[in-house]
């Protein structure tokens, strides 16, 4: 009774709700999150689902086609990306976005990624588009907007299922969810033509990483206003004005972006099977 209160002051006000346990859940004023404070009242769980962006074309890899399917250490860049992902028990399934062209996914993909990893065609000309139309697909599919989703780079593909593990422990009762990010080591300089011309303080900056994770009834509209421009989740979600929690991820976290990394992933690689 008390959870209905307040979910009706939530449709009022547009954001409280009481979860299960009694803790209080805040969200945006909207449609999506009226329904997601609406289930989480009336008991349900969140399940948590990996989102993996692989529309891209890989300009700056230069590798002859879309990174994603390179081959590394004996299979393509996202074949290991899915495969990390797959061992993570609490994911309920993934979503891998293509392009609408791609004609190379199921050839390098091998089937037993099993029946848990879904596929939509449905991928943009950004990545922001291609998570946005993702969010879509899964939605489609019933997930529901309290559920947690997982946005996962193709390209991040030495991805450890221990290091989501952590994402998820810290961000599953968060208000706002969280990303992998790490603090950043080096100093940073501001470039004009090639010279540096300031030393931008690097006290309390982070690089960001993925999976990033929010519920998916507060991306899809974080996203929509957000546009294009955003290369992330979280900068989507921190226009908003919440603030993602930011967890400790990985230096080995690496996203696949120039040809250089392609070698120093594989020899990270081979480090970790003979390890
Ligand atoms: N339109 C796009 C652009 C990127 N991505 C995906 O987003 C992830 C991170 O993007 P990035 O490293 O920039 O990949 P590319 O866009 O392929 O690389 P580049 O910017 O060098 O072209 C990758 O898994 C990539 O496949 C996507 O799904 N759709
Ligand atoms: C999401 C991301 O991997 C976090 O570092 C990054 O922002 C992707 O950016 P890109 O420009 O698409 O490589």
């Amino acid at each position: 009774m008390k959870a209905r209160r307040r979910v009706e002051a939530g449709r009022r006000g547009g954001w409280e709700a009481i979860d299960s346990r009694r803790r209080p859940v805040r969200w945006p004023a909207g449609r999506h999150a009226q329904s997601a404070a609406m289930n989480i009242a009336i008991g349900l769980e969140p399940r948590c689902f990996a989102l993996v962006p692989c529309a891209g074309v890989g300009v700056r890899a230069g590798v002859g086609g879309p990174k994603q399917y390179h081959p590394l250490a004996g299979r393509a860049v996202v074949a290991h990306t899915l495969a990390a992902l797959r061992q993570v028990r609490r994911l309920s399934a993934t979503l891998v976005v293509l392009s609408p062209d791609d004609d190379r996914f199921e050839a390098v993909v091998p089937e037993h990624l099993g029946e848990q990893a879904w596929v939509a065609r449905c991928g943009g000309a950004s990545r922001a588009e291609t998570v946005a139309n993702g969010l879509a697909a899964l939605a489609a599919r019933g997930v529901q907007p309290h559920d947690w989703v997982l946005v996962h780079d193709a390209a991040r593909c030495l991805l450890q299922p221990a290091w989501v593990d952590r994402l998820i422990d810290a961000c599953q009762d968060d208000e706002v969810g969280g990303l992998l990010a790490l603090p950043v080591a080096d100093t940073l300089k501001q470039e004009v033509d090639g010279r540096a011309v300031a030393t931008v303080p690097r006290a309390g900056k982070w690089a960001a990483q993925t999976p990033q994770m929010f519920r998916l009834g507060l991306l899809r509209p974080a996203l929509v206003s957000a546009g294009e421009a955003v290369t992330d989740e979280a900068s989507a979600v921190e226009a908003l004005g919440h603030a993602p929690r930011l967890v400790r991820g990985d230096t080995l976290n690496l996203k696949v972006t120039w040809p250089e990394d392609f070698r120093l992933a594989e020899r990270l690689l081979h480090t970790a099977t003979m390890a």
